[in-house]
C-alpha cells in the first residue's frame, strides 16, 4: 500500500520507526517530513499528508505529533480526510471498520513504541465494512457549511 507519513518534531522518532517497519513490510512510504527534532508546526505536515491522499498519491496516511491531537484536528479540516487519534488498537480497528478512517494519528509522548506499532499493524490490516456506514461517511464528506 502507498502510505503518506508525516510528523512534527515531537513525533519524529516514532515516525522514523513506523517508516522502517512499513518499508520492511513492503509498503511504499511517502515521507513528507519533518526530518529532525528541530521545532516545527504540526499543521504543515498534516496538510501535506492530507494533500497526498486527496490527490491520489497515497491511499492512507499516518501522522505523529506529541499527543496525536493537533495532527488529528488539522487533518480533519480537509474535506475527504477521516482522521482518528488512537491510543489503543481497538479504536484504530473500529475507525477502519465503521468510519473508513484514512489517516491514523499517534502521539509519541503519550504512547510507547511497542503499542504504537501494534496500533499501526491493526489499522493497516482492518477493512471498511461498508453498508450503512457508507451513507454516514457520505454525509460527512458531502457537508458544506
Ligand atoms: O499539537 C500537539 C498537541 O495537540 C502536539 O502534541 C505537538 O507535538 C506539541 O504541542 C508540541 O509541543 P512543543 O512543546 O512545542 O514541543
Amino acid at each position: 500500500m502507498k502510505i503518506a507519513l508525516g510528523s512534527d518534531h515531537a513525533g519524529f522518532g516514532l515516525k522514523e520507526r513506523i517508516k522502517a517497519c512499513l518499508t520492511e513490510q513492503g509498503h511504499e512510504v511517502l515521507d513528507v517530513g519533518t526530518f529532525s527534532r528541530d521545532p516545527v508546526d504540526y499543521p504543515e505536515f498534516a496538510f501535506k499528508v492530507a494533500k497526498k491522499i486527496i490527490e491520489g498519491a497515497a491511499e492512507r496516511g499516518i501522522l505523529v505529533c506529541g499527543s496525536g491531537i493537533g495532527m488529528c484536528m488539522a487533518a480533519n479540516r480537509i474535506k475527504g480526510i477521516r482522521a482518528v487519534n488512537a491510543i489503543e488498537p481497538f479504536t484504530a480497528a473500529m475507525s477502519r471498520r465503521h468510519n473508513n478512517s484514512n489517516v491514523l494519528c499517534l502521539g509519541e509522548r503519550f504512547t510507547g513504541e511497542d503499542m504504537a506499532l501494534e496500533i499501526v499493524r491493526v489499522w493497516m490490516q482492518e477493512s471498511f465494512e461498508g453498508h450503512r456506514h457508507e451513507r454516514r461517511i457520505r454525509l460527512l464528506d458531502d457537508y458544506n457549511l
